[in-house]
């Protein structure tokens, strides 16, 4: 049996229809996984971006601000050993602790945030060393100070002291009394100096005054003996200062020395700050490019997906639907007789389903054609046996002699006749017509002649009886009868006449007749068919008359 299905080919409608849907499935699969490649990528940065770059940010942030808080806490720690020996705060060792912590949480994620940790690490060790340093000599400074207390108070008692002994009734000479009280002057302030250049000028200047008072000429013992007390207090004061301000001068120098290195250190630590800031900003920028970027492709694969369903459906509706109602439509006017041209474009089921409607048209047509053609022929076979019918009809009721109705019809004839004329009450005529002499004519001329004088005076006959209403025919060997409807004896007398002439007229040769022509002889009878009646009655009449003409002479008429 033969298998009709078609193989797997690319112009099937069905094949194409599921690439396509394959391909638009396909191309949705895949946008969906590029989207979601570009989603894990996006969220793979941005973990990155806030678990290191933010998080490493932080940490620098953190290790600026230690620095930044360590050196002010120095610095409040410098201010403090100034204000007083007592109050001197610690520097917190906790800072230092949590510095080193989030320095070691750091790692170098590129070569420019490993040199900037090594700048930072280059400055850490001298700093925080810095720093001990500070401690060490505030702690220093702080003993220092307690120390210089004591000596402090004697000295500030013993200027006390000299000052007062220069309200006693034996100090009287005033301009000794004002160069003493100046020379003391210059050793309290001494004692508040801040700089050394300045304690120095102070101490030449009371040197000189002591120096000045040594000279005087005429010193009383009181004056020799304050003299003598003042020169060890202003020399005291002066050596006391001395080291206090040599103390301030070397923590001053540590704390300057903490400072620059805090300074370095933030710097650093703020330099790395604002790489890993700038890198963090990257990556921000970054992840929002990627962002940016999915969100464009999702955008054009969104736009090339409507497309292509616009163009799936364009396709389906343009390749199949319109066919499809087409190739109905068609189908529609071809059952209804109409004969539109059937869509066979394409080499697909759809045009196969029309090549297919195609063929069976045709073959309906070529089927109806057949059977147009076979009833044409059954037609003309039922046309042609109507005519052979017709003929034989024809050739059953005519004479072939003569080419008349013969006997057989006339007999018909008459009973017909009879019957019209019976219900109606018309008259019915009856001629009987003998050729005279016949015999003698066949004798002389032959059979074969005579037979072709029947023929002759038969077409006479019926030739005149043209103008007339009734019926010829051959009522057997030489004679004829002549039927007229509606005619009674005179005029079927006439017709006879009429006849008689008509071969008379001819002048057919019959040497065997006394006329030396062919002559004929008739009996005429009519009557009112009655029912119940058969026209045998008639025929005997018209017989009798025919007998009666013959017996007269023959060439006559006679009505019976
Ligand atoms: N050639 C030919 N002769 C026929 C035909 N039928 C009859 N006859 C002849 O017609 C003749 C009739 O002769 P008859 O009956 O004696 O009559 P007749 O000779 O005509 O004499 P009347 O009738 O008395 O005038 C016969 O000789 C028949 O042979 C026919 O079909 N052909």
């Amino acid at each position: 049996m033969k298998d009709n299905r078609q193989g797997f080919s690319l112009k099937g409608i069905g094949v194409r229809l599921t690439l396509i849907l394959i391909g638009v499935m396909g191309f949705y699969l895949l946008t969906t996984w590029h989207n979601i490649r570009a989603l894990q990528e996006q969220s793979r940065g941005f973990s990155v971006l806030s678990g290191s770059h933010f998080e490493r940010t932080m940490y620098a942030a953190e290790l600026s601000r230690d620095a930044e808080v360590i050196a002010a806490q120095a610095l409040e720690s410098l201010m403090g050993a100034r204000r007083t020996a007592s109050d001197i705060p610690p520097i917190d060792q906790d800072l230092l602790r949590i510095y080193q912590n989030v320095r070691n949480e750091i790692e170098p994620a590129s070569e420019l945030e490993r040199l900037q940790l090594a700048e930072l690490d280059r400055w850490q060790k001298p700093y925080f060393d810095s720093l001990k340093k500070l401690a060490d000599k505030l702690s220093e400074e702080q003993s220092f100070q307690l120390r210089q207390q004591e000596k402090l108070n004697d000295l500030l008692a013993r200027l006390k002291s000299m000052e007062q002994g220069l309200a006693s009734p034996e100090a009287i000479d005033p301009a000794f009394n004002a160069y003493a009280l100046a020379a003391l002057s210059y050793a309290s302030l001494a004692l508040s100096s801040e700089k050394a250049g300045q304690l120095r000028r102070l101490e030449l200047s009371a040197h000189k005054i002591l120096g000045y008072l040594k000279n005087l000429p005429s010193l009383s013992p009181f004056q020799q003996q304050y003299l003598s007390q003042l020169t060890p207090v202003v020399s005291d004061a002066f050596e006391f200062r001395r080291p206090v301000l040599v103390s301030q001068r070397a923590s001053l120098a540590a704390v300057r020395q903490a400072r620059l290195y805090a300074q370095k250190l933030t710097t650093s630590s703020y330099n790395y700050f604002l790489t890993l800031k700038k890198t963090a900003m990257d990556a921000t920028a970054t992840y929002q490019q990627l962002v940016s970027e999915t969100f464009r492709m999702i955008a054009i694969f969104s736009v090339i997906f409507v497309l292509l369903m616009v163009l799936t459906v364009l396709f389906i509706r343009e390749k199949v639907v319109r066919r499809l109602d087409d190739l109905q439509q068609v189908m529609h006017l071809h059952m209804e007789g109409k004969h539109p041209e059937i869509p066979v474009d394409g080499e697909d089921e759809i045009s196969d389903m029309g090549k297919a409607f195609s063929i069976f048209v045709e073959a309906r047509r070529k089927a109806e054609q057949e059977l147009i053609e076979a009833r044409q022929e059954a037609e003309d076979a039922n046309q042609q046996l109507k005519t052979l019918n017709n003929q034989l009809q024809m050739l059953s009721e005519t004479d072939t002699l003569t080419q008349i109705p013969n006997r057989r019809r006339f007999e018909q004839e008459l009973q017909t006749l009879w019957r019209h004329c019976t219900r109606y009450s018309h008259p019915l005529c009856l001629i009987i017509i003998d050729i005279d002499n016949f015999k003698l004519f066949n004798d002389r001329y032959g059979h074969h002649a005579g037979d072709h004088c029947l023929y002759h005076v038969a077409q006479l006959l019926l030739q005149e009886m043209e103008t007339c209403q009734g019926m010829l025919a051959r009522y057997g060997g030489e004679e004829f009868v002549v039927l007229l409807p509606e005619m009674d004896s005179i005029q079927g007398k006439n017709v006879a006449e009429q006849l008689l002439s008509a071969v008379k007229a001819a002048e057919l040769k019959h040497l065997g007749s006394p006329e030396g022509i062919v002559t004929l002889s008739m009996g005429i009878a009519s009557c009112l068919p009655e029912s119940g009646t058969v026209p045998y009655r008639l025929l005997q009449r018209a017989d009798e008359a025919l007998y009666r003409a013959k017996n007269a002479g023959r060439a006559r008429v006679e009505v019976a």
